[in-house]
């Protein structure tokens, strides 16, 4: 079958509903075949444990599923170069996170009323590693580090098996970083049901945390739904890529960011949006010279098949463009001085990527910030992941007998107009008590 790369259409050409079609995203997790698939998957884990998960693994991944301890001996082969650049990565993320440490704070909000909002991590946590199409260390660390640095004390990964039937010593490498002691070889919706439901080998855990396929993010947004499910990050399905430009931009450069997220999966969708005919058209025979030589040629083709280029009447309608699409990934490729106007317009996106020096890759690897983001254009209502993602929050409050004297008023006023005595008289009681009369004079509350 032959692929085509996408030629540029002028945006204000289309009418709505083709601007609509235009901005679609290739696989959505709504099919109703998939979700049905999905639950069926979840339940029988539900109900046979690692039997099911096993035959699952077994059926899907061609191997049954299972726990293994990371042990230094896993990441032995590993050339110094690529532990280095693991170190490098590593460090990095792990200083942008370490920045992100949440503190409690207490506020007196009246006298004699104390509010304290505080932080704890969760204590178990699973983490999915995709592995479908690409074995990915650097999701590892991406997940891992945060895992680390908030402190949850039970850090389980699952990803499915590698070619060889095993985790890879990369992924084994960075595992060990983070402090990873177990992994589940499994992957797909039957690992997101170990995590979720537990089984005889896998503990259940408070939150899940990772991207994957269909299958994956299905089963994620499946689980959390169910009465006492664990929580999850967010949708974060196939790479997409937007890149906004104007004609200072360099076609190559764009290219290759695209390619870049091309390469990931046949549903992956890139998209390079500008007023620039002449920029659109450089782009798109960049686009033809580069992709030929990448080893995942048929890959990035696919998901060049879907892709986009579009011409805008302006700056500003690309921006809107943007900002309607909600990509995972946002390029700005604009002249230096308009860079900072560029960001006050562009905030829907999980990563933004400035200057013509700034790879999407470098997001994806190496510079702290982190890659799992959502897609499907859920950067509209959820965030990029961060440190916080791994703590719950929780309120403390403590209120003295001055405290009460005084808001006491405000609290029985509010029930009463919501015709809830009940909770009115949960005031007037303590303020009529004995013990309130006493405490009260220690205290030197005047009533
Ligand atoms: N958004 C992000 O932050 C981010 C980061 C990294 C990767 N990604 C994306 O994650 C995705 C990874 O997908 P992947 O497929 O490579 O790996 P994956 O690990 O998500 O999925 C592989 C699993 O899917 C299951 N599966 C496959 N076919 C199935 C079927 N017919 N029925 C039921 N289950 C089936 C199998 O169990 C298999 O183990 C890619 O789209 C990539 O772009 C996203
Ligand atoms: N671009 C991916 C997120 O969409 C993350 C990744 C991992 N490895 C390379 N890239
Ligand atoms: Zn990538």
């Amino acid at each position: 079958m032959s692929y085509s790369i996408p030629t540029s259409v002028r945006w204000s050409q289309l009418n709505a509903k083709q601007q609509q079609n235009l901005l679609q995203r290739p696989v959505l997790t709504t099919d109703t075949r998939l979700q049905a698939a999905v639950a069926d998957i979840l339940a029988t884990v539900r109900c046979q444990g690692d039997e099911a998960v096993q035959a699952y693994s077994q059926a899907f991944d061609g191997m049954p599923s299972r726990l293994l301890t990371i042990t230094a001996d896993l990441s032995a082969g590993l050339n110094a170069q690529v532990k280095k650049a693991i170190d490098t990565a590593y460090a990095n993320i792990r200083r942008f996170h370490q920045q992100q440490q949440p503190s409690n704070i207490q506020v007196e909000t009246s006298p004699g009323v104390q509010c304290q909002l505080n932080y704890t991590p969760f204590e178990s946590v699973g983490l999915y590693i995709p592995g479908g199409s690409a074995v990915l260390p650097s999701t590892v660390l991406m997940l891992g580090v945060p895992a680390q640095l908030a402190g949850c004390q039970q850090v389980l990964l699952a990803t499915p098996p590698n070619r060889h039937g095993d985790v890879s010593p990369a992924v084994a490498y960075a595992a060990q970083k983070c402090g990873i002691q177990q992994v589940l070889l499994a992957g797909g919706a039957q690992a997101i049901a170990a995590f979720a439901y537990g089984t005889e080998s896998v503990p259940a855990v408070h939150k899940i945390f990772g991207p994957g396929n269909a299958y994956v993010t299905a089963a994620k947004q499946q689980v959390s739904q169910q009465f006492g499910g664990p929580a999850f990050d967010m949708p974060a399905g196939p790479s997409e890529l937007l890149v906004v430009a104007d004609s200072s931009a360099e076609p190559d450069f764009i290219a290759a960011d695209l390619l870049s997220q091309a390469e990931h999966g046949p549903d992956s969708q890139v998209l390079c949006v500008s007023p620039s005919r002449s920029l659109l058209q450089a782009v798109e025979k960049a686009l033809q010279q580069q992709v030929t030589s990448l080893p995942r040629h048929d890959i990035a083709l696919q998901a060049l098949s879907q892709s986009r280029l579009i011409e805008t009447d302006s700056l500003a309608q690309a921006y809107a463009i943007s900002q309607n699409y909600a990509p995972e990934h946002l390029s700005v490729q604009v002249a230096p001085e308009r860079e900072a106007e560029a960001l006050q317009h562009l905030t829907r996106a999980g990563s933004i990527f400035v200057g013509h020096y700034t790879p999407e890759s470098g997001g994806d690897y190496a510079t702290g910030t982190n890659h799992v983001l959502p897609t499907y254009g859920f950067a509209k209502n959820y965030s990029s992941l961060g440190l916080l993602d791994f703590y719950r929050r929780f309120t403390v409050q403590r209120i003295s007998p001055q405290g009460l004297a005084e808001l006491g008023g405000t609290i029985q006023c509010l029930a009463q107009l919501e015709g809830l005595e009940a909770h009115a008289r949960a005031v007037s009681l303590r303020l009529q008590s004995e013990r309130f009369r006493t405490d009260s004079t220690l205290t030197g509350v005047s009533s």
